[in-house]
């Protein structure tokens, strides 16, 4: 099966699910900073997995990403937000994630919001959206998540062959 994983990350830590997660699906996954990714519109995959950190309740934005340069992290100049908002339709298999802090568990997560959004764009979702905490906003992930971000890859490997493809 070949998948894409994108990611966005400040701070490091959702790049270390994403390539969990990536260990997790196996052979053909492919993983790349949204700052390197093709446009959606030209991903050809059989699964797609967005993930990025949940800022302010929900995906970043240019201010959010400032917060977080002022913070320490090195966030790229453009997110999944974008990334997502620059497509038209597009008919892929997709499953998302995000990183989030533990306390206070605040409401509202990224991967919520990318799936609304991809699934708005005509993909189909496999999986509901996950969360791996983290402490604070820089991290580490909490223990085990490093872990579970593979088991939950795994699991995505095997929801995203057992449903009918929908492509464009
Ligand atoms: C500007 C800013 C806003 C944030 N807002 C939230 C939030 O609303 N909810 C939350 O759980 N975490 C929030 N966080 C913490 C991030 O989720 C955390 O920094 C991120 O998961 C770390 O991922 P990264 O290492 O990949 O950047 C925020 C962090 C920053 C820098």
């Amino acid at each position: 099966m070949a998948t894409l994983v994108v990611y966005e990350s400040a701070f490091g830590n959702t790049r270390t699910v994403a390539e969990a997660v990536a260990a997790g699906l196996g052979d053909g996954t492919e993983v790349v900073d949204v700052a390197s990714a093709p446009p959606l519109a030209d991903v050809v995959a059989d699964l797609l997995v967005v993930g990025g950190p949940t800022h302010a309740f929900g995906m970043s934005r240019p201010q959010t990403r400032e917060d977080a340069a002022s913070r320490g992290g090195t966030p790229p100049a453009t997110g999944i937000r974008e990334w997502l908002e620059a497509s038209g339709p597009v008919a892929l298999r997709v499953a998302t994630f995000d990183t989030h802090t533990r306390r206070p568990n605040l409401p509202g997560t990224a991967a919520k919001a990318a799936a609304k959004k991809l699934r708005a764009l005509g993909c189909t979702v496999v999986a509901d959206p996950e969360k791996f905490w983290v402490h604070g906003d820089q991290g580490p992930l909490l223990d085990g998540e490093v872990e579970r971000a593979r088991a939950w890859g795994a699991g995505l490997a095997q929801a995203a062959t057992a449903r009918p493809q929908h492509r464009r």
